[in-house]
């Protein structure tokens, strides 16, 4: 069986260095008895920036990450080598596809958009347009993020733009985006990933019964999430959007979490614990937000005396010239069970004023200060929004929403069915107090234990049957494409025009 990151962790009792992808991270082992660590209708009021339902906010000096991320992971599909440096997507055929379209070129090697037959816009976010493309003659269908670079620069969203592709870069888990190459026109930035047949989980949701899922369903989606959040705070990376409109599902029914424009990325020192759940193990973390190496670039308010200056922008990565964060002396059981990973990037903050209305943490609309634990509050109302069909602070404005977020107690609806579990969950999960909120302390590894997690073999999750298949996607689609001109590409050719290559019309791109 290929066993994935999120399951290696689970398993592994041994590990000192985990590769994750093209990323090998350093884990921290604490072992035996030495105890010794080493676009919706959910959107924004007067005084914020509307981003298409989010917000992101008065507070922000993401303005300022730009030049400091200049980290660029995505593989290089020179010599068609790109799959190598994914091993946990490595068997995907889409890595085949590439490679035998890049096999065919003469000395321009690069993927460009005149190589893809685009076929369907699936939907427009805050910096660029989804569309549904073919790899042309392979059958392979990829979803292609193209962002307007003019636009990005002139509304100043480039800093986001690049924060997403750095971050698709690092990925590498069954639960998260491959990113399969970037490239660029004169005009056009384009994130190729694979493209999910199943729609997002909002739209899923309203196709239920009584517009939510069963308990059984919800457990399924939220286990999978969690997974890949914890694989996210393992690389320092706080996703802070979470929202059934941003988990796709994939052909095979299991999920596929998007958009990373507004995560933060932290530094942060991962170990495994050795022993049982009672133990208190705290990670260090740097905040790093914004990532800017311009020295006129304001410093970030961090609440922290560790913070770093903004030049630091990497997670650490194996570095052996980065003195290890001194943790926590513990106390482990004599006899311990199977070691845990604990990657919560726990004192990460950042002052910025992000996410989506009903899924803001109360710390947010504070202006605290926030760290990884936002991960959790909007979690917990993922989960409720599963179970219930709706989120639980919903005002009649957003206003309200907000003043409902920081200020009223957590209710459930009467009669609702949901088990006495699920609510102990959501509610350790939606503590107004960030330190004494479910996952505070071990992160993803605290929740994992909770009871309504009880019945699930958290190694197995990929092999579970999900509640939905997707159908599969009709072939006589990739014939009938709608009709419409097509884009420059970065040759000067249009893809519309170029009708050796083809075998039907294009779409249009269309910009915001
Ligand atoms: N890999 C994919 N497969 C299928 N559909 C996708 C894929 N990625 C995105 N989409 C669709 O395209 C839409 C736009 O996605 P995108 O990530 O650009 O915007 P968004 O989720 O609204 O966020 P943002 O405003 O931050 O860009 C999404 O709502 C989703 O329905």
């Amino acid at each position: 069986m290929d066993v994935h990151a999120a399951d290696t962790l689970s398993l592994t009792s041994s590990i000192r260095d985990l590769s994750f992808g093209n990323n090998s991270v350093s884990i921290s082992f604490c072992s035996g008895s030495s105890g010794t660590v080493s676009g919706s209708d959910r959107s924004l009021s007067t005084g914020d920036s509307k981003v298409g339902g989010k917000v992101s906010g008065s507070m922000s000096r993401d303005d300022c990450q730009e030049e400091g991320s200049n980290v660029s992971r995505e593989p290089s599909f020179r010599g068609c080598g790109g799959h190598v440096s994914k091993p946990h997507r490595g068997s995907d055929v889409r890595w085949e596809a590439i490679g035998g379209v890049l096999g065919g070129k003469d000395g321009d090697s690069e993927l460009g958009l005149g190589d893809f037959r685009l076929l369907r816009k699936l939907g427009a976010g805050d910096i660029g347009s989804v569309y549904l493309a073919e790899l042309r003659g392979t059958g392979c269908l990829f979803a292609v993020k193209v962002m307007d670079k003019g636009m990005l620069e002139g509304s100043k969203k480039s800093v986001r733009a690049r924060t997403e592709r750095d971050i698709l870069g690092l990925l590498d888990h069954p639960f998260l985006p491959t990113l399969y190459s970037h490239f660029e026109t004169d005009k056009f930035s384009c994130l190729l990933m694979e493209f999910c047949s199943g729609g997002d989980l909002h739209t899923l949701r309203q196709r239920q019964p009584q517009k939510h899922f069963s308990e059984h369903a919800a457990r399924f989606y939220a286990s999978e999430v969690l997974l890949a959040l914890e694989y996210l705070h393992v690389l320092g990376v706080v996703y802070r959007d979470l929202k059934p409109e941003n988990i796709l599902v994939r052909d095979d029914g299991h999920i596929m979490m998007s958009d990373f424009d507004l995560s933060l990325r932290c530094s942060v020192n991962p170990v495994l614990v050795q022993g049982s759940s009672d133990m208190a193990c705290r990670m260090s973390a740097y905040c790093i937000e914004p990532s800017c190496i311009d020295p006129k670039c304001e410093l970030p308010v961090c609440v922290e005396p560790r913070c770093l200056q903004p030049s630091c922008f990497k997670p650490r990565f194996s570095n052996p010239k980065v003195p290890r964060v001194k943790m926590e002396r513990i106390r482990l059981p004599a006899s311990g069970s199977l070691p845990q990973l604990i990657a919560e990037p726990t004192n990460a903050r950042s002052m910025s004023f992000v996410g989506t209305h009903e899924y803001l943490a109360p710390e947010i609309i504070r202006g605290d200060g926030h760290g990884s634990s936002v991960d959790w509050w909007t979690f917990g109302i993922f989960l409720y929004e599963l179970l219930h069909g709706r989120t639980p602070f919903k005002g009649n404005g957003n206003r309200e929403t907000l003043f409902n977020v920081v200020g009223q107690p957590l209710k459930f609806p009467e009669g609702s069915g949901v088990s006495f579990a699920a609510k102990d969950l959501i509610r350790g999960l939606l503590a107004k107090d960030p330190q004494k909120r479910l996952g505070f302390k071990r992160g993803a590894a605290e929740i994992k234990q909770h009871p309504f997690f009880e019945s699930l073999n958290w190694a197995l999750i990929r092999s579970i049957l999900p509640p939905e298949i997707p159908k599969p996607v009709d072939p006589s689609f990739l014939k009938h494409a709608v009709k419409s001109s097509a884009p420059s590409n970065e040759k000067g050719t249009t893809a519309a025009t170029d009708s050796d290559r083809s075998s039907g019309p294009y779409l249009d791109f269309e910009f915001f």
